[in-house]
C-alpha cells in the first residue's frame, strides 16, 4: 500500500496502535444512550451486509501466529516493485517473483504483520484474508469489486436466511412457525457449519452454539441474544394468525401463509425500529430531515417506490462507514435481573464472550437483554473498548488475536477504498489541506500527525471515526454522508418497504410498536421497561422512566387480515 509520496503506507496495525489503542482501561461510557443502540446496529448490520471471505483457507498465519508464507502477506509493496514483476511476468522471465506466488499474495492473504506482544501470546501476525473478489458483470477485466453475500434490503434475512436452503432449514414447516429449542433458544448450530467455520466454541456438553439465518449469530451473547427475541416474536405473531385464517386459505397453504404473513410483519417492524427509533439517535434530527429518512408517519405518497434508486449496499458503507459502530462497543454486557439489578458477578468483558455462548445458558436471552437497555453504550471515540482491541479472539481461525481497529483499515485497504480526504470530496464536504485542518480535537490531530506523513494519507475508517460528532448525532460528518444515503436508498429503492404493501389499518399498529414492545411481548419477567430503550432511564427521569409493559403501545392483532 502506497502512500502519496509513493511511500509504503503506515502498517494497518501501526495506526490502530497509535490512534485506536486506549492508554486508558476504563473507556468513557454515554450518560445518555444505551448499550441497545450498538447492538441494534450490529443485528441491523447483519440484515444488510456481509462480505464474504474465501473459506478454504484455515487462516493465513499458522496456529502459533507466525506467517504461513512469507510472500502471503500484507507487507507494502511500492507501485515500481509491482509494475516491474507485472513486466517480467509479462515477458514470460519467473523473476523474484513467480506467478503462483503473485496471485497468492493478491488474491488471499494479506495478514498483518506484529511487531510488538501486545496480545502477550508471542505472535507475530493476525489473520487477515482478503474478501472474496468477482468478476464484473460485463466479464471484462477492470478493478477488483466484492460481494454482499446477505440480500440488502432490512427484510429479516439475518433471522430467516438469505437462501431458500436456509430459511427452509430454520422453519418447522408447521403453521408458519420457526424451529426453536430448549427455553425458547435458537435452534442450535449443526456440526457442519461449526467445522466450516471452527469458530464457535462451547464451555459444556450441554451447551450450543446457535443457529439462525445469518452465520454471525453466535459472535457475541447480546446479538445471539436479539436473534432469539425476533425469533420468539415471529413465532408468538404465527400463533395468533393461525388463528384466524381467512376462509380462502386452505389448511394445506395454512403454513406457507402464515409464515410469509409474519415474516411482512417482522420485517416491517425491523424497518420501523431503524428509521423511527435507531436512525434518529444515530445521525440526528438534521440529517434524518437532509436524507429524507424521517418516518412521515402513514404518509405514504413520501415513501413511494422509486425505481431509479439503486438499493445494493455500497462498498464504502460496508467497508468502512457503518464499521463506525465499532467505536461504540461497550466492554461488556451485565446481565440484570427482573428488577433491574446487576448479577453480582457483574460484568462480563467481550473477551470472554466472543463466539462463545455460556452467558446466554447462565442469564438467559431476559437478563442480558435488561442488561443491554440499561447500561450505557460507549461514547464515540477513535479508540476502541479495552477488551475488543487487545485480546480479541475468535478462535483457531485467530489464533494471534484480532485487532479489529486494525482489520478495519486494512479492510479498506483490500477493497481499494479511497482515503478520508478523497471521501470527504465525494460527499461534497470541506477538504483538509493539513492536519491542521481536521475537524478533530488536538489529541487525536496529534496522534494522527504522528502515524501518517500526509493528510491525504489517512484511512477513510480512521478519519471518520475520529471526527467530532455533528450537533445532536452519534457520528461525525463523513459518517453521516455515507450511512444517510445509504438508507435512504434502501427504503426508495426497496418495493416492498413497508408503508407501500400493508393495508392502512395494519399500518398504524405497526407505527405503535417500538423496540420496548417487542422486549415485553417476549420475555419472561419482564414487569417494567423505559420506552426508549436507546436512551437510559436518566437521559430524561420524567419521560423515560420505566412504566409497566401494560403502558407500552401493543402490536394489536385482532382481526389483522380486515384491517
Ligand atoms: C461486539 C460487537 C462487535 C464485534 C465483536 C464485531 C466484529 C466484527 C468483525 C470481526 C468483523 C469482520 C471484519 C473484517 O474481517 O473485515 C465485522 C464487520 C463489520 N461490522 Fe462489526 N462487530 C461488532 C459490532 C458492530 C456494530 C455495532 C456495527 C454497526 C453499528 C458493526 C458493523 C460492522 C460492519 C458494517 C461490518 C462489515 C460487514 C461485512 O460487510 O461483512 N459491527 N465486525
Ligand atoms: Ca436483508
Amino acid at each position: 500500500m502506497v502512500c502519496v509520496a509513493g511511500k509504503c503506507l503506515p502498517s494497518a496495525r501501526n495506526v490502530s496502535k497509535v490512534v485506536h489503542m486506549s492508554s486508558n482501561t476504563m473507556m468513557k461510557m454515554s450518560h445518555t444512550h444505551s448499550h441497545m443502540l450498538m447492538l441494534w446496529g450490529q443485528f441491523l448490520d447483519h440484515d444488510i451486509t456481509l462480505t464474504p471471505q474465501r473459506q478454504t483457507l484455515t487462516s493465513c498465519c499458522t496456529y502459533d501466529g507466525v506467517w504461513r508464507d512469507s510472500e502471503n502477506t500484507g507487507k507494502c509493496e511500492p507501485k515500481t516493485s509491482v509494475r516491474q514483476r507485472l513486466r517480467s511476468l509479462q515477458s514470460g522471465g519467473q523473476g523474484s517473483g513467480g506467478s503462483t506466488r503473485i496471485s497468492m499474495s493478491f488474491d488471499v492473504c494479506m495478514a498483518l504483520e506484529v511487531d510488538d506482544d501486545t496480545f502477550g501470546f508471542g505472535h507475530t501476525c493476525i489473520d487477515f484474508q482478503r474478501s472474496l473478489a468477482v468478476p464484473s458483470s460485463s466479464c471484462d477485466l477492470g478493478y477488483r469489486e466484492q460481494i454482499n453475500q446477505v440480500t440488502a434490503f432490512i427484510d429479516g434475512s439475518q433471522i430467516y436466511g438469505s437462501t431458500e436452503t436456509m430459511s427452509s432449514e430454520l422453519r418447522t414447516h408447521v403453521n408458519g412457525t420457526l424451529v426453536t429449542s430448549r427455553h425458547n433458544f435458537l435452534p442450535p448450530e449443526d456440526n457442519v457449519h461449526q467445522q466450516l467455520y471452527d469458530e464457535c466454541v462451547t464451555s459444556s456438553g450441554t451447551e450450543n452454539c446457535f443457529k439462525a439465518g445469518d452465520n454471525r449469530v453466535n459472535v457475541q451473547p447480546g446479538l445471539s441474544s436479539i436473534h432469539t427475541l425476533f425469533m420468539n416474536e415471529h413465532n408468538r405473531i404465527a400463533r395468533i394468525l393461525i388463528r384466524q385464517l381467512p376462509s380462502t386459505v386452505s389448511s394445506n397453504n395454512a403454513d406457507e401463509f402464515v409464515y410469509q404473513e409474519t415474516r411482512k410483519i417482522v420485517g416491517a417492524l425491523l424497518q420501523h425500529i431503524t428509521y423511527n427509533e435507531f436512525l434518529p439517535v444515530l445521525l440526528g434530527e438534521a440529517n434524518m430531515r437532509k436524507y429524507n429518512l424521517l418516518n412521515n408517519k402513514l404518509k405514504r405518497s413520501k415513501l413511494r417506490y422509486n425505481s431509479q434508486h439503486q438499493p445494493g449496499i455500497r462498498n464504502e458503507f460496508a467497508t468502512f462507514a457503518f464499521r463506525v459502530g465499532h467505536s461504540l462497543v461497550p466492554e461488556g454486557l451485565v446481565p440484570t435481573d427482573a428488577s433491574y439489578t446487576k448479577h453480582g458477578s457483574g460484568m462480563a468483558y467481550f473477551d470472554n464472550l466472543l463466539m462463545n455462548p455460556h452467558l446466554l445458558y447462565r442469564f438467559g436471552v431476559g437478563d442480558v437483554l435488561r442488561g443491554v437497555i440499561a447500561e450505557p453504550v460507549k461514547q464515540p471515540s477513535p479508540e476502541l473498548s479495552h477488551h475488543l482491541e487487545k485480546t480479541f479472539r475468535f478462535s483457531n481461525r485467530t489464533a494471534g488475536g484480532l485487532d479489529l481497529a486494525a482489520v478495519n483499515i486494512q479492510r479498506g485497504r483490500d477493497h481499494g477504498v479511497p482515503s478520508y480526504t478523497v471521501m470527504r470530496r465525494l460527499c461534497r464536504l470541506p477538504v483538509p489541506e493539513s492536519f491542521a485542518d481536521l475537524d478533530m480535537p488536538d489529541k487525536v490531530k496529534n496522534k494522527l500527525m504522528r502515524v501518517y506523513n500526509s493528510v491525504e494519507d489517512i484511512d477513510a475508517w480512521t478519519g471518520a471515526v475520529s471526527e467530532r460528532r455533528m450537533p445532536g448525532a452519534m457520528i461525525g460528518r463523513l459518517n453521516a454522508c455515507i450511512i444517510g444515503r445509504q438508507f435512504r436508498s434502501l427504503r426508495k429503492g426497496d418495493r416492498f418497504c413497508f408503508p407501500s404493501y400493508i393495508a392502512a389499518g395494519q399500518l398504524a399498529e405497526v407505527y405503535n410498536v417500538t423496540l420496548a414492545t417487542i422486549l415485553c411481548n417476549n420475555i419472561e419477567n419482564m414487569a417494567t421497561v423505559q420506552p426508549q430503550v436507546f436512551y437510559l432511564v436518566q437521559w430524561n427521569q420524567l419521560a423515560n422512566r420505566r412504566v409497566s409493559c401494560d403502558q407500552i403501545p401493543t402490536l394489536n392483532l385482532d382481526s389483522w387480515f380486515t384491517k
